[in-house]
């Protein structure tokens, strides 16, 4: 028997992202092959003709499992009961901008997107925040939106987490496919921790000894993955959009339908303490999924040098909650 639609809400959805997004989702790529959906879409009223545009796109490209659009310019219009929410609109950053720099912007729609969400959504809604400073507006979001479970509240970390699973399979000249456990933890911004001790290639092997080259591991590549996003930027004057529109489709895919066996990928969650990472911020940390629900996963060895930079990001995050709520109260 054909499956009921899943309502999903992207907003922002008629810039590069969301331009990337919906034929991804209407496609199946997100909640799968046999999932129809009806795509949710919201933008600001300048951007009301382009987001025109993109519906007709949809509708011109006949996707098969796309039952409904709604493309809208009212907040409580678009999330009315949507099943899942990703949450892209706001300003990406610039040349030169660190992510935090587009707080004042974005905290203020994401306060104002959470009451729109927890009285329009389904009950049980399940949201990924996109749009940066993705952890703190995630955070925003949950605080404002108190009804929403806070296990149903993510960032995404996953694009941080596909960027270090690519720069190691570069390094070793493999497939992407074969290496798998890295972690992203912490910020989704340039003092993330892309920590690799316990990932692994062709399901066994540790990472570590098959690149045999530490200081590469502890220096350039955690590097190149803390600044991936700014390479970007630099090298297409527009911020990542295809991958960060896959990476958010990995993320909703594995949290709904379950992560492979042996298998644990990044999520920006809310802290529960785990790890000493304080709780109340939204972090980004190893978990796995099942049934819909993720579980941090517990008891990894962390050493000196992977704890200093735990500990640095959660601090990063602690400065960006206080920078959050003096924007809000501003
Ligand atoms: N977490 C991650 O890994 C990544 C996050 N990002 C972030 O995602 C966000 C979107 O990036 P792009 O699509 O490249 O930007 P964009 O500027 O192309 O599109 C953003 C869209 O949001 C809309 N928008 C602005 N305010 C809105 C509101 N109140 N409600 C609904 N829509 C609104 C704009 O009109 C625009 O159409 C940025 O904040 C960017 O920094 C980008 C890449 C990766
Ligand atoms: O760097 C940016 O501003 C966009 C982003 O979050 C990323 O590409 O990771």
């Amino acid at each position: 028997m054909a499956k009921d639609p899943v309502r999903v809400l992207v907003t922002g959805a008629a810039g590069q992202i969301g331009y990337a997004l919906v034929p991804m989702i209407a496609r199946g790529i997100m909640l799968g092959a046999d999932q129809p959906v009806i795509l949710h879409m919201l933008d600001i009223p300048p951007a009301a003709e382009a987001l025109n545009g993109v519906k007709m796109e949809l509708i011109d490209a006949a996707f098969p499992l796309l039952k409904g659009i709604v493309a809208t310019t009212d907040v409580a219009e678009a999330c009315k009961d949507v099943n899942i929410a990703v949450m892209v609109g706001g300003f990406p950053r610039k040349e030169g901008m660190e992510r935090k720099d587009v707080m004042s912007k974005n905290v203020s729609i994401y306060k104002a997107q959470a009451s729109a969400l927890e009285a329009n959504a389904a009950k049980d809604v399940k949201v990924l925040v996109v749009a940066n400073p993705a952890n703190t507006n995630a955070l925003i979001l949950k605080e404002f939106a108190p009804s929403i479970p806070e296990k149903n509240i993510s960032c995404l970390t996953r694009l941080d987490h596909n960027r270090a699973l690519g720069q190691i399979a570069e390094r070793l000249d493999i497939p992407v496919s074969s290496v798998k456990n890295v972690i992203i933890w912490g910020n989704h911004s340039s003092s993330q921790y892309p920590d690799v001790y316990h990932a692994v290639i062709d399901g066994d092997k540790p990472v570590r000894e098959a690149v045999a080259d530490d200081a590469w591991l502890d220096g350039e590549f955690i590097k190149t993955v803390q600044q991936r996003g700014a390479a970007i930027i630099k090298a297409r004057k527009l911020s990542s959009a295809l991958s960060a529109a896959s990476s958010a489709c990995d993320h909703i895919r594995d949290w709904v339908l379950g992560t492979p066996e042996g298998t644990w990928v990044s999520m920006g969650v809310y802290s529960d303490g785990s790890y000493n990472v304080p709780a109340g911020l939204i972090y980004s940390f190893p978990v796995t999924c099942s049934k819909g629900v993720w579980s941090i996963v517990q008891d990894l060895p962390i050493n000196e040098f992977s704890r200093k930079k735990l500990d640095a990001t959660a601090e990063e995050l602690v400065e960006e909650k206080q920078l959050a709520y003096t924007c809000i109260n501003e």
